[in-house]
């Protein structure tokens, strides 16, 4: 046993040396960037890059590959292009978002004002626009699959951002032999996994139809189309990408409307300005269309608003160096990994008059007309590149969402609940602290 103790001992020794190791080359790496308004703690070979120079970031970021190589790129536009075919962008997806924020109304309306925590709804609601994209279904409120889902993606973002993913993405090779919550994390993936699978067999076995009627549809056709000796749409890709559609399209649009939802109960005075604006330019029962918000420029400000200060998604995907460069006049190492702060340019106190409070007027000019900035990053940048693919789809949700709860309800707290806690809790994406509200139909 005291054979087992050195060991371990030399073990716990070595990943201090080399936590300690690859702090010190963080640190340096970090020196030599200018100072940004909000650093992380981020390990391993990083540089962690300010967008505080966004226009200069639009073009020097050609100058990175990204972790998937050329596989990534082909599997992007492919998801691109089939979600174009899908609607995004179009009427039909348009028509998909509606039902599914007229289901989230009937929902809060069936509740008659009595206090629910709207995090649960709000996800279902949204997840089930991406659930019709690619599955070619939705679920309904009680479906225990989808429930599985749900805790799986839940457990997922909780773990994302952790000390031990971080860990975890350093020394994978010796995360997997150890127990800890990554396990957990690694379980969770397999449930979606295994989810993707049981789909992809049940498209399989009822035959790709001429019209393909969803995502799986679409890839399974090009996957009967492509051959060679390493053919790039395989089973094990459309795992992937199933799963980044189905974690990508529904945990992101539904924390923004959560948080959305929040600073509506703590600004009621804000809310009442929106009804006010969707009073007089809709009708009780008309449709809203995305198309809308250019005659809503109160409300659409309010909606940049949220998804500014809530900053969900506050770095984006890693980049690494294929060879020696130097960014915005800095130079980086070949290898060297750059991970874009958002976080640095939604909060830029150049860029914002009052970064630190939730403000409509930033995205407004003095006659009150909606006005888009350029700072508005939180879909990160670069159009053929990491860009949030499902950006289209996300500000036709928010918007058709949050004007059709808007419209029916006012939005308060529980009697009684006085204090309501409005910071962020740290994640894959930054959430909100659980919190309960009623809707009071209008
Ligand atoms: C408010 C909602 C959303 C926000 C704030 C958001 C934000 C982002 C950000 C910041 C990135 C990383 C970009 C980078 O690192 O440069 C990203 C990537 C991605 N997003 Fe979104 N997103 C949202 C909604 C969606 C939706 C609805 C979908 C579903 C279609 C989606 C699918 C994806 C995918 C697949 C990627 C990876 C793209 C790639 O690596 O090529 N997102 N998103």
């Amino acid at each position: 046993s005291s054979v087992m103790l050195t060991i371990s001992q030399a073990f716990v020794a070595l990943v201090i040396f080399l936590l300690i190791a690859q702090f010190l080359k963080l640190r340096k790496a970090c020196q030599q960037l200018p100072p940004g308004p909000t650093p992380l703690p981020l390990l391993g070979n990083l540089v962690h890059l300010n967008f505080q120079f966004h226009r200069d970031l639009l073009m020097e970021v050609f100058l990175f590959r990204y972790f998937y190589g050329r596989s990534w790129k082909q599997q992007r536009r492919f998801g691109i292009m089939t979600l174009r075919n899908l609607g995004m962008g179009k009427k039909g997806l348009e028509y998909r978002v509606q039902e599914e924020a007229s289901h989230l109304v009937e929902f809060f309306a069936n509740l008659k004002g009595k206090p629910v925590d709207p995090s649960f709804p709000l996800f279902h609601s949204i997840s089930n626009v991406i659930c019709a994209l690619v599955f070619g279904y939705h679920f309904s409120d009680e479906d225990k699959t989808f429930h599985e889902l749900i805790s799986a993606t839940e457990n997922l973002f909780r773990f994302a951002g952790s000390f031990i993913h971080q860990l975890y993405e350093i020394l994978p090779w010796l995360m997997c032999h150890l127990p800890g919550p990554h396990k957990k994390a690694l379980s969770c993936y397999d449930v979606l996994s295994s989810f993707a699978r049981k789909e992809i067999r049940r498209h399989v076995e009822r035959g790709i139809p001429n019209e393909p009627q969803d995502f799986i549809d679409f890839y399974l056709a090009e996957m009967e189309k492509v051959n060679g000796p390493k053919p790039k749409y395989d089973e094990d890709n459309l795992v992937y990408v199933i799963n980044d559609l189905f974690l990508g399209g529904s945990e992101t649009s539904s924390t923004t409307l959560y948080w959305g939802l929040l600073y509506m109960v703590v600004h009621p005075k804000i809310q009442e300005k929106v009804q006010k604006e969707l009073d007089a330019v809709l009708g009780p029962s008309q449709l809203i269309s995305y198309e809308d918000r250019r005659k809503l420029p109160y409300t659409n400000a309010v909606v940049h608003e949220i998804q500014r200060f809530s900053n969900i998604v506050f770095v984006g995907i890693p980049r690494v160096c294929v060879r020696n460069t130097t960014l915005l006049g800095f130079p980086l190492k070949k290898g060297t990994i750059v991970i874009p702060n958002i976080a640095s340019v939604l909060y830029d106190p150049e860029q914002w008059e009052t970064p630190r409070q939730f403000n409509p007027g930033h995205f407004l000019d003095k006659e009150g007309n909606f006005i888009n900035r350029e700072a508005f990053l939180p879909f990160s940048a670069g159009k053929w590149h990491r860009v949030c693919l499902g950006e289209h789809l996300a500000r036709t949700e928010l918007f058709i969402f949050f004007a059709n709860l808007l419209r029916a309800f006012t939005f308060q707290l529980p009697e009684g609940v006085t204090t309501i806690n409005t910071e962020p809790i740290l994640g894959g994406t930054l959430q909100p602290h659980p919190y309960r509200l009623c809707a009071i139909p209008r």
